[in-house]
């Protein structure tokens, strides 16, 4: 059995999290760390997932309840783990965060995208950014990862293969991606309240969110993002655009992605345009992609579950990695329908 914590285990992510580690069997959730509802039963905080985790209680932080811990989980607002992280990596406990603070490996860039100097700049180097398709020896010898972000995450594993087989101009990146409620947090918000969301369709971020600088990163290209808020409380799905270098057959691309993830059991690549429905609850991405020889264009689609591939269920494969476990472990690749 490995003990684990969950610094952030109020919130949404925190309640993905126990709800996949209830069906791993190995990964037990010893500690639960809040904030304000720190004192609450998980019967009080997370209803859906009560009847696993019957006495539990989330507590307020304190270094002394990692003692005898074995991986440490954070999901916390960005800029909380760089306090703690230290402590953490001191302890050596294996240790998977995802908020935003050791996903990008120039501080400049921290900089430049977060608007403040990076804090604890001195330890990025013990991270690695945790997309297992993509680096899946490393964060196999990794002590500590920074799971990517969601919308990366799906924009990312659809780009990649293209932008390595030289199909698309690398300057060239659109990136439109449109994303679940949930994947602005618990916290109530009047940009995200019912009233607001419900019936409307809209785009925020311009030209300034801060997944870009992970898109360019992971990528080596120059991308325009922009996310869009959809009324929906699960999914993510990108639609991304790049200029072909060249001339191709039309599936070129599609064959590339199933070139690429043909050993890859949470990647799914399909003819068909995917939807965020057939991966909801799920740690699956559907894939598709497309030569347009009247425009000149590649076309990639991905849709996730931000809440599972997006976050929850990518820790949890990274942590699997980290501690030599079935990589699969606790995850399931079929979504929930309808
Ligand atoms: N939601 C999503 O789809 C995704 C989220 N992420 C990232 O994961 C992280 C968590 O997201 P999410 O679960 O949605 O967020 P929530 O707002 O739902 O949860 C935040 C959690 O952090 C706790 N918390 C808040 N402030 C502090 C603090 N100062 N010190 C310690 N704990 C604190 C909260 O405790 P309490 O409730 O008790 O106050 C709660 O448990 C964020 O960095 C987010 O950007 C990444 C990918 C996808
Ligand atoms: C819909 C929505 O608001 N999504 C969030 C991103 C979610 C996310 O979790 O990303 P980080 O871990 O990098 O914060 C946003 O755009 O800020």
């Amino acid at each position: 059995m490995i003990r684990m914590a969950i610094l952030g285990a109020s919130g949404y992510v925190g309640g993905e999290l126990l709800r996949l580690c209830a069906a791993h069997p190995q990964l037990r959730a010893t500690r639960l760390f809040g904030d304000s509802k720190a004192g609450q039963s998980v019967g009080a905080v997370h209803p859906h997932v009560a009847p696993a985790y019957r006495d539990a209680i989330v507590e307020s932080w304190s270094e002394a309840a990692l003692d005898g811990v074995d991986l440490v989980f954070a999901a916390l607002p960005h800029g909380e783990s760089k306090k703690l992280a230290g402590t953490i990596l001191d302890r050596g406990i294996p240790f998977v965060d995802l908020g935003a603070d050791f996903r990008l490996h120039d501080p400049a860039d921290y900089e430049r995208w977060y608007k403040e100097p990076h804090a604890a700049a001195d330890l990025l180097p013990n991270f690695v950014y945790g997309i297992p398709e993509l680096h899946r020896e490393t964060i196999r010898g990794a002590k500590a990862v920074a799971a990517a972000g969601c919308y990366p995450t799906a924009a990312i594993l659809a780009l990649k293969p293209l932008v390595e087989a030289g199909m698309v101009e690398p300057t060239s990146i659109i990136v439109d991606a449109a994303s679940g409620v949930s994947g602005a947090g618990r916290a109530l918000k009047e940009g995200t309240s019912f009233n607001t969301v419900d019936g409307s369709f809209a785009a925020y971020g311009l030209l300034s969110h801060r997944h870009t600088a992970e898109m360019e990163q992971e990528l080596g290209a120059t991308i325009l993002f922009t996310p869009h808020l959809v009324p929906m409380t699960r999914g993510i799905l990108a639609t991304c655009y790049g200029s072909a270098t060249r001339s191709m057959n039309p599936d070129a691309p599609l064959q590339a992605l199933r070139d690429a993830y043909a050993d890859e059991p949470f990647v799914h690549v399909t003819a068909d345009p995917p939807a965020t429905k057939w991966v909801a609850g799920s740690n699956a991405v559907q894939l598709t992609a497309r030569y347009d020889e009247r425009t000149g264009r590649v076309l990639a689609l991905s849709a996730i579950d931000n809440l599972g591939k997006g976050a929850a269920g990518q820790m949890i494969q990274c942590a699997n990695l980290m501690l030599g476990l079935d990589e699969g472990a606790g995850l399931s690749n079929c979504g929930v329908f309808p």
